[in-house]
């Protein structure tokens, strides 16, 4: 069984998103977006190190390998850990909208369990944007590109100004990020401009 909120429905007077023109080619990878990230960032032993990769329009594919470490159930993902990996990926189509925007709601299908070692397909693409609400949806699909769908969700992100960050993360993290001196990633963290 699986439904989506009202609240996750765009209104009727929803905007058909704009792909930036910066935004990287289809079939680039869009690499992490912060080193410490638990979807995306190389610098956690534990983490998803999701790779995602832009598509067509405002859409990414993005492929994630379930480890040891995923664990909820013996030898199965844990649905947590699921609903991060489609978080990440719904979460890094901002960057083709080169907007910085937040997870207000996720709503998650769990349709099959997912054992370790699977590496799951996500595909994730927005679908509508309404002022500073951007709707999306991601698939999760198992084995293959073409496999089939394990995980599912409908979201709705919420643009924020970079002093979202500023206000609420703690200030080491914050100073580390604008001392990177990967000038791209700097940029893609903290001075995004829609
Ligand atoms: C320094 C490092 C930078 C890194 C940058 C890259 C980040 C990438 C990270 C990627 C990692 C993966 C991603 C992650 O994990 S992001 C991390 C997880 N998410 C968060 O931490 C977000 C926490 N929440 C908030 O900060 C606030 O609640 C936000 C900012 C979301 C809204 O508070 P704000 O006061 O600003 O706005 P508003 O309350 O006036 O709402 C505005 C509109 O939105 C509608 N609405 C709001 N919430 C909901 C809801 N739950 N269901 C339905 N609708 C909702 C609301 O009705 C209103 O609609 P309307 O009345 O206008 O029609």
């Amino acid at each position: 069984m699986s439904g989506t909120s009202a609240a996750l429905t765009p209104p009727a007077d929803a905007q058909t998103p704009v792909r930036h023109p910066d935004a990287p080619a289809p079939g680039e990878l869009l690499g992490a977006h912060y080193e410490q990230c638990f979807g995306c960032g190389g610098g956690q032993p534990h983490g998803l190190h999701l790779e995602a990769r832009a598509a067509d329009g405002v859409a990414l594919t993005a492929e994630f390998t379930v480890q040891p470490a995923h664990q909820g159930a013996p030898g199965l993902a844990h649905g947590g850990v699921l609903a991060a990996a489609l978080d990440e990926a719904l979460g890094s189509l901002n960057w083709l909208l080169r907007t910085i925007a937040v997870t207000g709601r996720l709503e998650t299908d769990f349709l099959l369990p997912v054992p370790v070692g699977t590496t799951l397909h996500l595909e994730a693409e927005v679908t509508a944007v309404a002022g500073r609400k951007i709707y999306a949806v991601a698939t999760g699909r198992v084995g293959a590109p073409d496999g089939p769908v394990a995980v599912r969700a409908d979201a709705l992100f919420v643009e924020v100004k970079v002093d979202h960050f500023v206000e609420h993360g703690r200030p080491a993290e914050i100073q580390a990020v604008m001392d990177d001196p990967d000038q791209l990633r700097r940029v893609r963290a903290l001075e995004v401009n829609p």
